[in-house]
């Protein structure tokens, strides 16, 4: 059987346990999978995710993307070293003003989310331009297009990104070989705790004062409900990530949120890049009841279906 061989990064949690689950399931079994995380005594979860598939479409592997050696020996032990789709999703985030935030946790980020990507494609590259096969499918983000107040150095990390895969993409076409960003908008997972969580704990001692009252009493205020409201969960990712790594013609850019298209469009609305800018300033400081009304209306939208899902599902049963 001429199964693809798929690399995944990042497998322990969120998006990419759910996607190596997914692809592992395809039940035309096209894929092998090599899962990958940094550490491997947090297996627990993909190990039971992965149900039957383990050991047979699906293997655990270790894999730092912070560490050439480790990438280096993950490869190094793949059949004839061969990744035909590569899946970048290991990555963090970083939330709060740039002022209690220090140099060396911003090049974590950066090293992390853009020079993970970076380091495993300088080792799969040169194969996969040899083959002439290959997907290179990234788990960037809706940020990697637009930047979002308190974000400064995650969504820098995600334009790194896609500026970086924006300019190979051109050079990969003379290889016959694809590069597509996924690109989510909020999206549940342990991300979401860990990046509220550590903004929860941030010194805002350095900050003036109407800046720590921006952050506490805006964005930490409001990113439960931004979560609540929008939110995607992993296993949507995943289905949409199926899908792109199923064409024949795979997109560049794919964003998986319908809800928040509509930020997206203002960027590529206004050349001068003021509308999407002055909407988010509206949105949040003149407009903040209608911004609040609307998402309670589109939280009990969700509820409703999902209440009518339910039903539905106990009718068939
Ligand atoms: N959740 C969201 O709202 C959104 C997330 N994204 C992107 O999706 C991707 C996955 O995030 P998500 O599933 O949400 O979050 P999770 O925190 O659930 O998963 C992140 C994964 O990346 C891993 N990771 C972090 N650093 C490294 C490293 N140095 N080497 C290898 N693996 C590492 C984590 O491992 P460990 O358990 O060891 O920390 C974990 O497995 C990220 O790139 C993120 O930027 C994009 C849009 C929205
Ligand atoms: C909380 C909050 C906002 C939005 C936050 C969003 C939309 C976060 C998205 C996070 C993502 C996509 C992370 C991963 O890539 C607004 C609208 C600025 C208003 C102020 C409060």
């Amino acid at each position: 059987m001429n199964q693809k061989v798929v690399l995944i990064t990042g497998c322990s949690s969120g998006i990419g346990l759910a996607l190596a689950a997914r692809i592992a399931k395809d039940e035309k079994k096209r894929f092998m999978v090599y899962a990958t995380m940094r550490n491997l005594s947090k297996g627990e979860a993909l190990v039971e995710a992965a149900g039957r598939t383990l050991g047979r479409t699906l293997e655990i592997k270790q894999l730092d993307v912070c560490d050439e050696a480790s990438i280096k020996a993950c490869v190094d032990s793949l059949p004839e070293r061969r990744v035909d789709i590569l899946i970048s999703n290991a990555g963090m985030g970083l939330i709060g003003p740039i002022e209690c935030q220090s140099i060396d946790e911003m090049k974590t980020v950066m090293d992390t989310n853009f020079f993970g990507l970076v380091r495993l494609l300088k080792e799969l590259l040169p194969d996969m331009k040899r083959r002439k096969r290959g997907h290179v499918v990234v788990i960037s983000s809706v940020m990697g297009i637009q930047g979002i107040l308190f974000n400064d150095v995650y969504a820098a990390s995600k334009f790194a990104v896609e500026g970086f895969c924006e300019s190979l993409a051109v050079q990969a076409l003379r290889f016959n070989l694809n590069i597509s960003l996924i690109e989510p908008g909020p999206v549940i997972t342990e991300f979401e705790r860990k990046v509220y969580e550590e903004g929860l704990k941030t010194d805002l001692s350095k900050a003036d004062k109407v800046t720590a009252d921006m952050f506490t009493n805006i964005y930490l205020k409001n990113y439960k409900q931004i979560f609540e409201t929008l939110g995607q969960t992993p296993e949507d990712i995943a289905e949409h990530t199926f899908k792109i790594i199923t064409m024949e013609d795979p997109p560049f850019r794919h964003q998986t949120n319908t809800l928040y298209t509509p930020m997206t469009t203002l960027k590529y609305a206004d050349p001068n890049g003021d509308l999407p800018i002055d909407t988010f300033y509206k949105m949040v400081f003149e407009h903040d009841k209608v911004f609040n009304a609307s998402l309670n209306f589109l939280k009990l939208l969700r509820w409703r279906s999902r209440k009518s899902f339910t039903l539905d599902k106990d009718k068939s049963n």
